[in-house]
């Protein structure tokens, strides 16, 4: 597996610590899709692999040839039916589990302009919600962490570290930040 400093696409190891930034780390994108008209955002639940039975954004591992704005734009097509022409940078969430060797490396965005309708597909079942109210309690632990920095447009980088349960945070860190450009 490429490690985060062999990666050029990486960027969380400019906020680790010496012993996380060790740590191989691997690439995913998740992608909001926004209809400011009428404050609701689409979510999906989640139907097979990492996070099933959970509401949450679009996304999944970027691959070897894109760009992590390319892999969000893709992953939100695969999995919504939503194309995007491009997708605007929001926070950055690292997440580590307590039995994987292997840290998270997670590039969060919202989809503001976007056309198709949203459908169901192998992976996703999508669903509007309004912005106010979101469904928490069946989404990740740390989303209602995050989610109000993102909602106030504050650009955030956030770490949890989760029990093997994949439901009990025992430790957090977030962060408002003025950039998410690290390295270039
Ligand atoms: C641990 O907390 C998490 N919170 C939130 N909100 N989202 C998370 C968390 N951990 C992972 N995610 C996101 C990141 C990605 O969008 C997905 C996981 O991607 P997946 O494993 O489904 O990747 P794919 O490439 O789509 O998978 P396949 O190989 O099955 O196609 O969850």
């Amino acid at each position: 597996m490429t490690d985060a400093v062999t990666d050029p696409r990486f960027v969380g190891w400019h906020v680790e610590d010496d012993a996380h930034r060790a740590m191989p780390h691997r690439l995913y994108t998740l992608v909001f899709p926004m209809d400011s008209a009428r404050s609701r955002v689409l979510l999906g639940m989640k139907k097979r692999g990492f996070g099933s039975g959970k509401l949450n954004g679009f996304g999944g591992k970027v691959e070897p040839a894109e760009t992590v704005e390319q892999g969000a734009i893709r992953e939100l097509a695969e999995e919504s039916g939503l194309v995007a022409a491009a997708a605007a940078r929001c926070g950055l969430l690292l997440f580590y589990f307590e039995d994987s060797p292997v840290a998270m490396e997670v590039h969060v965005f919202q989809a503001r302009e976007y056309s198709g309708v949203p459908v169901e597909t192998d992976e996703m079942r999508p669903e509007w919600f309004g912005v106010d109210s979101m469904p928490f309690d069946r989404m990740w632990a740390d989303d209602h962490i995050w989610w109000p920095l993102m909602m106030r447009g504050d650009l955030f980088v956030g770490r949890f570290w989760f029990k093997a349960d994949q439901v009990t945070i025992t430790r957090s860190e977030l962060d408002r930040v003025d950039s998410l450009d690290f390295a270039q």
